[in-house]
């Protein structure tokens, strides 16, 4: 998996039916270099007026390429570093990297190379997960909520709770006992703060929200920034990654823009509770920003009566659950199994979807 924070890919394996998760393997990263990165940040500029998805315009070819090589790369360390059979692997799925996505015009792209990715690994690989919600009319995301569910089976709750994944975007899935599956992006993840973070300070993003923490949230900023319609809409509903790209908090100092963007995201992952049947009890916190104390403390003080966790206090990875739901979404194609229904992406019927190689 390779999220749209552009930070790397996070690899993981899991034992699963496609229903339960039997056993969690272990989990693993490979970083993009920077050159990688900046590759990428350029294929997302060219990617901007694409209408055909298998168009590869500017840099796009050549950041599949790479997309590609660093997932082949990223398994190859992985099964090697835990001394881990390739014959022992049973399916490998791989999201790509979405460099475009506008449910609106039923276009939604991730680049990589999903057939070339099988013969470099001699592994069949599902790939291309979000296209056929989106060609059937829905979102296109979020696709972890199926897998939400699976890991909230074995978890003791009564009450409805939300698991939030703060990635570059942030997105939420709302369980309430096995027959309530709501799902949608909340607005901003990690993206903007990282943006802003690189441009004002030359760091990649705000380790553990110190600069954050050192800045005055500008609460006007904050509450204009929640006007706008995507927050009083109701779920399901998807965000490209620079939606929110034209707020600009660079009047500010770096910290005080940090702790804007901070408060900005926690503020717009709260703002979700009234649009859902009811007030959920807790907030379950996965995806890096479960790392920066600084966003949920903000989250806390946000939530109104819910507790805030984080996913790794569960005993859940907050860092590998992503990758470890595409694995369970690839399980769940190959035996075309839903993964989207009307309550996640808005789709009008529960659908299967991606696309299987190299067997
Ligand atoms: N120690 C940390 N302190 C603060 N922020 C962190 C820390 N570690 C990671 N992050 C944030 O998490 C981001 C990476 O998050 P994650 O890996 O969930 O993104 P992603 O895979 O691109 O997600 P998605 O696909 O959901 O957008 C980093 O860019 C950074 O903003
Ligand atoms: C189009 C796309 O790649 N969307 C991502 C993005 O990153 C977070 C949020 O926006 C989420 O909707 C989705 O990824 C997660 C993994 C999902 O589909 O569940």
């Amino acid at each position: 998996m390779s999220g749209t924070s552009l930070d790397g890919v996070d690899v993981a394996m899991i034992e699963t039916d496609g229903e339960r998760v039997t056993a969690f393997g272990p989990s693993g990263y490979r970083p993009y270099a920077e050159a990688e990165r900046m590759l990428l940040r350029q294929a997302l500029s060219d990617a901007v007026s694409m209408s055909d998805r298998n168009a590869r315009p500017g840099v796009l070819a050549e950041a599949e390429r790479v997309v590609t090589d660093a997932h082949a790369e990223a398994v190859e360390a992985f099964l090697s570093m835990h001394g881990i059979a390739r014959q022992s692997v049973d399916l490998i799925g791989f999201h790509g990297q979405t460099v475009l996505h506008r449910p609106a015009d039923r276009l939604t792209v991730q680049i990589g190379d999903g057939e070339g990715l099988a013969r470099r690994l001699g592994l069949p690989v599902v790939y291309d997960l979000r296209a056929a919600d989106v060609a059937a009319g829905g979102q296109g995301a979020p696709l972890v909520p199926v897998y939400h569910r699976a890991l909230a089976r074995g978890l003791d709750r009564t009450g409805p709770l939300i698991v939030v994944n703060i990635g570059g975007v942030s997105n939420i899935t709302y369980i309430d006992g096995d027959d309530v599956l709501i799902a949608c992006d909340t607005g901003p993840g990690n993206a903007l703060l990282d943006d802003f973070v690189l441009k004002t300070t030359g760091r990649p993003f705000d380790a553990d929200g110190a600069l954050a923490a050192q800045g005055r949230v500008d609460e006007a900023w904050v509450s204009r920034a929640l006007q706008n319609s995507f927050f009083s809409a109701p779920p399901p509903k998807s965000l490209d990654r620079n939606h929110f790209a034209a707020l600009s908090v660079d009047d500010k100092s770096p910290a005080d823009g940090a702790a804007t963007l901070t408060a900005f995201t926690a503020a717009s992952i709260a703002a979700i509770a009234p649009l859902l049947p009811k007030p959920p009890r807790t907030f379950i916190v996965a995806g890096g920003g479960a790392r920066n104390p600084t966003l949920l403390s903000m989250l806390r003080d946000r939530a109104a009566q819910a507790s805030v966790e984080s996913a790794d206090a569960l005993g859940w990875s907050a860092d590998a659950m992503e990758a470890q739901a595409f694995a369970f979404l690839a399980v769940r194609s190959a035996k075309q199994l839903p993964f989207t229904f009307p309550g996640t992406t808005g789709i009008a019927t529960a659908s299967s979807g991606g696309v299987l190689t190299g067997i």
